[in-house]
């Protein structure tokens, strides 16, 4: 077959046939410890970026920042529930068209290393595995469970046919592919399920790309997350004795080049914890070292952001924040920082390092406070006109809230306690008995509290999703009151269960057209889940506008936030450290007014009772390092010092399998 060039194509347009080559080969030289590509020695430098937290408006911008930082090669997960929402139905357009993301990679001169699953951990909502595999009450993830083979099965013959185009084999930029992800770090440590998934990348990939699975630097983990026909890697941060690390590659791959899948350049953060950071010569050096080495290896490069309600949690129980700024080189709106130049710095003293200017970091602009009104307290959102709640939807919800109502059993004129003995609230209830507020049940947390009414008066639960776990044993993580509840001495039952997707409800723009409260209901208390409406005009005719922006929330407690409909995700000040939430400038428009939405969960600063106006402010530089003290204003946590001579494994160590 005639070898064709790829050319940069006009993405409207279908993607170029990518032919097999026979001529391009990507190769593990066992003799030499090398990669080979085209039978030359190759080692790639590469940085992580994940395509499902960037809007594909800024794809190519990240990718070229990465090339000009002196990378040849990239590396990017596939979250199967990105792309999969529910059994069958795949979406692979827009910001999800992983295909015109590869075809990018390519035209940036990029290779890819692609970490294809099914699981892949990521901070990701269940590490990336579908929340209605848990439809199955006893399924047992990553296993050879065969209901969850099946949906492995289902979702890789979707995958990997799109996938096996864009192999370096085929004119394609993937050099090699991962398979599953940390998988010694698991208890099930079930071989044929490894077999079964190797069997599964053979048949839709064929059998000259390399495939290799990536593990914690420690034997133990080796034991179970290693097979044979997959290439062992490691990953670990700064901080250790390289040398000594890679000896534990060796362990599984005496001959082999040596490589680190995972150099943390920073950490992940959790809402309530202080900020993770790792200072940048400290990451300098140990990249220093272990590209001395003539390793090849994975840096988190390219900070991102978490649009929608993807992320994660770990366990204990802790959800982690909006942000996936990780302290990275390049932030989470694509600026590049101090320790990207002192990364491009030692890149140079090992390979050529594109001249040039670097790509700079895109204008902020402050577009300064916007007023937003009180329209509809949540519970009336039940059925106004278009009914957005339904009742007996799939009680294990997605994404999201669900509203959980029954009648009080008896008379709590004095308080009665309201408690979730098996710590059953996943993972925070919004108490409310005929829409007065009584409280919060918090997963972990509070398990108990105290509610007065009258017998048969509604008691109400607002459920929130704040992510499900992504790491560990309990990744089975079902949302919404998963054990029951009791009310003193009686089990409460026979809930009225209702579902509500707000994105939907935020995208019919009804909320916008809300004049008024709309229920005789309605309290001006600040208690009480409420959605809240503004606009702001930005002014034509300015050159570049609009421009990136970051939304402040002083003052407030905790919700969602929208703005022209697009889901900017969670911001929770009282608990920090994101103070501020990145928003990209292509959400914005100067054609007509922008539309903001706010779901104010806890307490609005403001209203008649405050007698103060409700506002959010735009500024041009972000926040994430601090915590909102209720009218006591924003004190900034003193930013954690520099993790030395940890892993990079940030505020709670990898538990033995
Ligand atoms: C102690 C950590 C064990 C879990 N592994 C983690 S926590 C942060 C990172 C990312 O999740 C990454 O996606 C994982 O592969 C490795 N890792």
């Amino acid at each position: 077959i005639k070898k064709k060039k790829l050319r940069p194509v006009v993405y409207s347009l279908p993607l170029p046939l990518l032919r097999h080559s026979s001529s391009r080969t990507f190769q593990i030289d066992y003799d030499k410890d090398c990669f080979l590509k085209d039978g030359e020695l190759f080692r790639y430098i590469s940085g992580s970026i994940h395509y499902s937290r960037i809007p594909q408006y800024y794809w190519k911008d990240r990718l070229l920042k990465m090339y000009m930082a002196g990378l040849n090669a990239i590396q990017t997960y596939v979250p199967w529930n990105y792309h999969e929402p529910t059994p069958g139905h795949y979406n692979f357009t827009g910001d999800k068209s992983l295909e015109h993301f590869l075809q990018l990679c390519n035209d940036t001169g990029l290779f890819v290393i692609l970490r294809a699953g099914p699981y892949i951990c990521g901070e990701w909502d269940m590490g990336g595995l579908p929340a209605w595999l848990l439809q199955k009450k006893s399924i047992v993830l990553r296993s050879s469970d065969p209901d969850y083979l099946a949906s492995v099965d289902r979702w890789m013959s979707v995958l990997l046919p799109k996938v096996k185009p864009f192999l370096y084999q085929n004119n394609g930029p993937i050099i090699s592919v991962q398979v599953e992800n940390e998988y010694g770090s698991y208890f099930a440590c079930d071989y044929d399920y490894l077999r079964h998934l190797v069997k599964l990348f053979r048949y839709y990939l064929g059998n000259d790309v390399v495939l290799f699975t990536t593990d914690g630097a420690g034997k133990s983990y080796l034991k179970c997350g290693t097979l044979q026909g997959l290439y062992a890697t490691i990953d670990f941060g700064p901080g250790g004795n390289v040398t000594q690390l890679f000896t534990v590659q060796r362990h599984a791959e005496p001959r082999g080049p040596l490589v680190n899948s995972e150099f943390y350049t920073g950490w992940l953060d959790h809402w309530g914890q202080k900020h993770s950071t790792i200072n940048k010569a400290f990451v300098a050096k140990s990249l220093d070292e272990i590209l001395a080495l003539g390793a090849n290896k994975n840096m988190l490069q390219c900070a991102l952001n978490e649009f929608c309600s993807s992320k994660g949690a770990n366990s204990p129980y802790l959800p982690q924040v909006t942000s996936y700024d990780y302290d990275a080189p390049l932030s989470e709106a694509g600026d590049p920082t101090d320790k990207y130049f002192a990364i491009r710095e030692v890149i140079r003293k090992y390979k050529k390092v594109p001249a040039g200017p670097v790509l700079p970091a895109t204008p902020k602009f402050a577009y300064g406070t916007v007023l937003v009104k009180k329209v509809i307290q949540f519970y009336n959102l039940i059925c106004i006109k278009l009914c957005f709640f339904y009742s007996g939807a799939r009680y294990d919800m997605s994404f999201g809230f669900m509203l959980y109502r029954n009648a009080l059993p008896r008379n709590c004129s004095d308080p009665c306690p309201l408690s979730s003995p098996l710590n059953g609230v996943h993972d925070r209830a919004y108490v409310t008995v005929d829409q007065v507020f009584q409280g919060i049940l918090e997963r972990n947390k509070i398990i108990s509290i105290n509610i007065t009414g009258r017998a048969g008066a509604q008691l109400d639960l607002l459920v929130e999703n704040t992510g499900r776990i992504n790491h560990g044993k309990d990744i089975n993580d079902a949302k919404g009151l998963v054990t029951n509840l009791t009310l003193a001495s009686d089990i409460l039952t026979d809930w009225t269960i209702f579902s509500l997707n707000i994105d939907e409800v935020v995208a019919t723009g009804h909320l916008n057209k809300l004049q008024r409260p709309q229920s005789p209901m309605y309290t001006p208390a600040t208690t009480v889940p409420s959605f809240y409406v503004g606009a702001f005009q930005i002014p034509s005719g300015i050159p570049y506008m609009p421009q990136d922006t970051y939304l402040k929330f002083q003052g407030w407690s905790k919700g969602q936030v929208w703005i022209n409909g697009f889901n900017l995700g969670r911001y929770w000040p009282t608990k920090g450290p994101q103070l501020t939430l990145y928003v990209p400038a292509h959400i914005l428009t100067t054609s007509v007014p922008n539309n903001i939405t706010v779901l104010e969960l806890e307490r609005a600063p403001c209203g008649e009772e405050l007698n103060t106006p409700c506002a959010v402010e735009f500024v041009d530089t972000p926040v994430h390092w601090g915590i909102e003290f209720q009218s006591l204003g924003t004190e900034r946590l003193k930013a954690r010092p520099p993790m030395v001579g940890r892993l990079g494994r940030g505020t709670w160590s990898r538990p033995e399998p």
